[in-house]
């Protein structure tokens, strides 16, 4: 009999350091802000509740919350440097790119000048990050340069603002509030572990958000919120689908949005999700994204007891909203920007450089030889 050999590699399993901000997978399943279940914060708070917790510790009295809404509303305006640097960005870019130079430029224009300022600076990019996701994208779709007056108090309600040039629907504020809970912590994973290594080195909170992005727009994490899309919208019937994934999971293709490093037998995360992504296909009426996406879902579990992560349904939920795909990912940083500013806090409060070791599995020593004297190996020419 042949026994699998265990997969090695990629951290799996290793505990990389402390933290008090989130547990995950407790069970194969779990998911707890500072020690708040994700479920009851789902269906009790407002994302800005969760981003205060996640910043500052506690959940915030009312008059905290008052007050950090109206530091936020406060800092939505774009520098004008920053809007014409977005605007210089071609429309053919992802936005993914577009936030990470907005990041960046942000660190630029007004930097972090002491840790003392991390909390304001934490605060201006959650304000800032959904003005200039919109200002780039109505920009290069119909050349309105919007403004960032709003009577949308929440972020979600902003975003959704801006970026259709409308106010959205009750049900659409709601569910994309209760997204942007799902999405603003989860732990170690990748783009936080990135912000972490960054902040390690005593650099600034740009920086270490920035790295973030560029590590969050990879399809194995966050990227594949777009991926699933690409996938379920070239099914027309869930029979289609059902034959589509038979055919990929036979030909050992990764079935985007599906399977996590942590969790083994569900992401808490879908459940909520998928909830909204069927109340949102009623109101607009779908009849097969949603029906395509349960389908596909079905067979992943009865193939290969694999489930959707967050990234699977909310593809659909942003669909039905009418978002672009390519701005389904930039939504995660305008989310997961909270749980990576708390990180860099948490990190920076108790701090030693990050420096793994390596294993070196190299040629051994060599002598030097003069580069006349070399042969070709028959490699490179
Ligand atoms: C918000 C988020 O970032 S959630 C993650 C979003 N990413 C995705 O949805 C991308 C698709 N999923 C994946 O690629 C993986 O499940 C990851 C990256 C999330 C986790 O990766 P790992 O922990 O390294 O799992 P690993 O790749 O070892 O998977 C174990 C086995 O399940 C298979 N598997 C895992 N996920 C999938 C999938 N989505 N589709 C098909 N097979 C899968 C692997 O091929 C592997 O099979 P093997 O042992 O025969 O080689
Ligand atoms: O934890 C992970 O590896 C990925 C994930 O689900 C997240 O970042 O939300």
């Amino acid at each position: 009999m042949t026994t699998k050999k265990k997969k090695t590699g990629g951290l799996a399993g290793v505990v990389a350091g402390q933290t008090a901000i989130c547990t995950v997978g407790t069970e194969g399943k779990g998911l707890d802000y500072r020690g708040y279940s994700i479920f009851d914060l789902a269906e009790h708070a407002t994302f800005e509740e969760v981003a205060f917790l996640l910043l500052y510790g506690e959940l915030p009295m009312i008059k905290e919350l008052d007050s950090f809404k109206a530091r936020l509303r406060s800092k939505r305006a774009l520098p004008e440097a920053v809007a014409q640097t977005l605007e210089k960005i071609p429309a053919t870019a992802h936005p993914m790119d577009v936030l990470r130079t907005g990041c960046s430029m942000l660190g630029v224009i007004e930097p972090e000048n002491s840790f003392d300022d991390q909390l304001p600076t934490a605060e201006r990019l959650l304000a800032t990050f959904p003005s200039m996701l919109a200002y780039w994208h109505r920009f290069v779709t119909d050349g309105t340069r919007i403004d960032f007056e709003s009577n949308e108090d929440g972020i979600a309600g902003y975003f959704l603002e801006k970026l259709h040039g409308k106010a959205p629907s009750d049900l659409m504020r709601e569910a994309m509030d209760c997204s942007l809970i799902l999405y603003a912590e989860h732990e170690f994973n990748a783009s936080t572990f990135t912000a972490r290594v960054c902040t390690a080195t005593l650099s600034d909170m740009h920086s270490a958000i920035t790295g973030a992005i560029g590590t969050l727009r990879g399809p194995l994490h966050g990227g594949a919120n777009e991926a699933a899309m690409e996938l379920i919208e070239k099914f027309s019937t869930p029979d289609e689908a059902e034959a589509g994934i038979m055919e990929m999971l036979a030909n050992k293709s990764l079935i985007m949005g599906f399977g996590h490093r942590v969790y083994t037998v569900s992401d808490p995360r879908n459940e909520v999700i998928k909830g909204w992504a069927k109340r949102l296909g009623e109101e607009v009426g779908d009849t097969v994204l949603y029906p395509v996406s349960e389908r596909i879902a079905d067979v992943m579990w009865r193939e290969k007891k694999l489930f959707p992560n967050l990234d699977f349904f909310s593809a659909s939920a942003y669909h039905f909203m009418g978002i672009p795909t390519a701005l389904f990912t930039p939504i995660f940083v305008l989310s997961r920007v909270s749980g990576w500013a708390a990180h860099v806090i948490e990190q920076r409060s108790n701090n030693r450089l990050i420096r793994p070791g390596a294993e070196y599995i190299g040629p051994g020593s060599r002598d030097f030889v003069a580069i006349e004297d070399r042969e070709p190996d028959g490699g490179m020419v």
